[in-house]
């Protein structure tokens, strides 16, 4: 199937937008990431969209977000944390290469930080993360043709191990 050489599913934190620059870096190819891609078409951040007009509106410009680079991309690409829970987007990556990055709860909250930019975690961040982390790891799990667990590993480890098990020159 053409598209995407890599996408890039898991939490908040796993590392998905850091890891898809490094393999894309590696491949010589782009990385695309499909927040950044709601953002520009949008002209305003995904904190703003939440706040705004409601997670349902951010899902819904989300899942066209994915539909669009699965079908245009060919570098790598990296989802929000929540696309996959979209039953539509589950059945577009079937055929693609997923990569689920696993991580647990404590590197996930030391990597998160407590910054404003991703809304579900505003007002706890360790009990939101725990809550989404035990509810999506069997849909990760899922979609993915590949999982690569990332606690206690720098993106850098986490993409070499990625390029090693895709091995494409
Ligand atoms: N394996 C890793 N180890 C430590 N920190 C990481 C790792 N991967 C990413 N990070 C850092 O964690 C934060 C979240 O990474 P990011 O790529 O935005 O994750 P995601 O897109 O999955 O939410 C960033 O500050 C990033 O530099
Ligand atoms: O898990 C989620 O539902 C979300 C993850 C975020 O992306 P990252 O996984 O890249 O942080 C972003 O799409 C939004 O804040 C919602
Ligand atoms: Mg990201």
């Amino acid at each position: 199937m053409s598209g995407p050489r890599a996408v890039l599913v898991g939490p908040m934190g796993a590392g998905k937008t850091t890891v898809a620059a490094l393999l894309a870096d590696a491949w010589g190819v782009a990385a695309r990431d499909t927040d950044q891609d709601v953002e520009a078409a949008e002209g305003r951040s995904v904190s703003d969209i939440f706040v705004d007009s409601g997670e349902a509106r951010f899902r819904e410009l989300e899942a066209a977000a994915v539909a669009a680079a699965l079908a245009e991309h060919d570098g790598v690409l990296a989802l929000g944390g929540g696309a996959v829970l979209d039953p539509a987007t589950r059945e577009r990556l079937a055929g693609h290469p997923v990569v689920y990055l696993r991580v647990g709860l404590a590197d996930a909250v030391k990597r998160v930080g407590l910054g404003t930019s991703r809304p579900l975690l505003i007002g706890g961040v360790r009990s939101r993360i725990k809550a989404l982390l035990d509810e999506r790891a069997p849909v990760y799990e899922s979609v993915a043709t590949l999982v690569v667990d990332t606690d206690g590993r720098t993106a850098q480890q986490v993409a070499d191990e990625i390029l090693e098990a895709l091995h494409r020159d």
